[in-house]
């Protein structure tokens, strides 16, 4: 049996402020989405990290498809009437447009799709992060389908020893590059470890073309040509049996690294993993927290989802990521805490450049420099 796993996300309203949902903005957001079960789609699941809700669904219309889009659409302008009413922070804040327009890609929500054959057993995991941009699945894509020393079952495991294709998206022209691992490896970690210009879209096994992995690469600022909140990204795996075990693709998790977003959208911070309760980005709007909801796909329906992440093998994960927080934050403002001035085009900061920029007087040392090359000049 053929389906499709659509998973749609938007920020539609926070609270308090940006850093979770309203109980009543995603029971409208459900009740729209479910009124389509047993028509449209075949199963609906509904997710919240921080301020975001995602539609986590499964139907036989294929990738890309209006009906679905629309669905989703639909459901997040209703979740924001509520949001409204409420007077939540930032009410429709991810709905860039005022008019659906035939797929929601370019308006706003982030969007993560796969179609395939829905194997004997079909343990899926989805991971839905708050405060950070779809480059935060990067290094542990990298480590679940490329690296020996995650992922066992790449030398163990025959079924997974020919390894995977990376689909890498650059996140300013919208062109993707396929490169093989293990052969290409150094090739893909050149392009992925530039976190802000590249993201992975799509991973495929190479012995039969099966897609494995499918990440939300939606850049809003890039959209919207100015900040108006993190990316808040989603992605699905596919699990066991020539796919990595729920385990190996859990484990990178276990040891934190620095992603950007958080305060702002423009510092670098630890991946929080957090149970679905702890969802809630609170310190310095974060630090940026990450679930991973488990589901088996049974004939489309979604068994689940079970809270992988709610597990105290990642107490440690998490005491590590309060310590990186202290440390980060002892530098304030200052980089490399706060992004560099490249990434920081999106939010105001341009507008302070601006207003200071004809404030700047010549120093004495570009006025000796240039004496010091006059005078070489006229020596020689
Ligand atoms: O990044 C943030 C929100 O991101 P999000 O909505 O989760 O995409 C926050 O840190 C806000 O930028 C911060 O709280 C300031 O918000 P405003 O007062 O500018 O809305
Ligand atoms: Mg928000
Ligand atoms: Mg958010
Ligand atoms: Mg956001």
């Amino acid at each position: 049996m053929k389906i499709t796993l659509s998973i749609i996300k938007a920020d539609i309203g926070g609270y308090v402020g940006h850093s979770s949902t309203h109980p009543e903005v995603v029971a409208k957001v459900t009740e729209v989405a479910q009124a389509a079960k047993g028509d449209l789609l075949i199963d609906v699941s509904v997710l919240t990290c921080g301020d975001d809700i995602a539609l986590v669904m499964t139907h036989q219309q294929g990738v890309d498809n209006e009906k679905i889009h629309k669905l989703a659409w639909d459901a997040f302008v209703a979740g924001t009437q509520v949001a409204r009413d409420l007077k939540l922070y930032g009410a429709g804040q991810d709905l860039l447009s005022d008019a659906f327009s035939g797929n929601v890609r370019g308006l706003g929500p982030g969007i993560a799709e796969m179609e395939f054959e829905e194997r004997k057993s079909e343990p899926v995991i989805v991971f839905f992060a708050d405060k950070t941009a779809p480059s935060a699945w990067n290094l542990p894509l990298y480590e679940m389908f490329a690296d020996p020393m995650n992922t066992a079952g790449l030398v163990i495991d025959p079924s997974m020893h020919g390894g995977f294709t990376f689909e890498i998206m650059d996140v300013y022209t919208g062109k993707v590059v396929k490169l093989k691992t293990p052969a290409e490896l150094y090739d893909l970690l050149a392009l992925i470890g530039s976190v802000s210009k590249y993201v992975v879209r799509a991973v495929y096994r190479n012995s039969d073309g099966e897609i494995a992995a499918a990440a939300s690469t939606q850049r809003l600022s890039l959209m919207a040509g100015q900040y108006v909140g993190k990316d808040d990204p989603v992605l699905a795996v596919r699990s066991q049996s020539g796919f990595p075990a729920i385990g190996e693709i859990l484990e990178p998790f276990g040891r934190p690294w620095l992603v950007e977003g958080w305060m702002r959208g423009s510092h670098t911070g630890p991946l929080m993993p957090v149970s679905f309760k702890q969802a809630k980005p609170t310190r310095f709007d974060g630090p940026p927290r990450v679930i991973a909801a488990g589901y088996q796909i049974c004939n489309g329906r979604l068994v689940g989802p079970v809270d992988l992440f709610d597990d105290p093998a990642f107490d440690m994960a998490r005491h590590e990521c309060s310590y990186m927080a202290n440390r980060l934050r002892r530098q304030g403002i200052f980089e490399p805490h706060r992004l560099p001035p490249e990434e920081m085009e999106y939010t105001t900061l341009p507008k302070v450049m601006e207003r200071l920029k004809d404030r700047f007087m010549d120093s004495g040392e570009k006025m000796a420099k240039d004496a010091k090359i006059l005078e070489k000049e006229d020596m020689d």
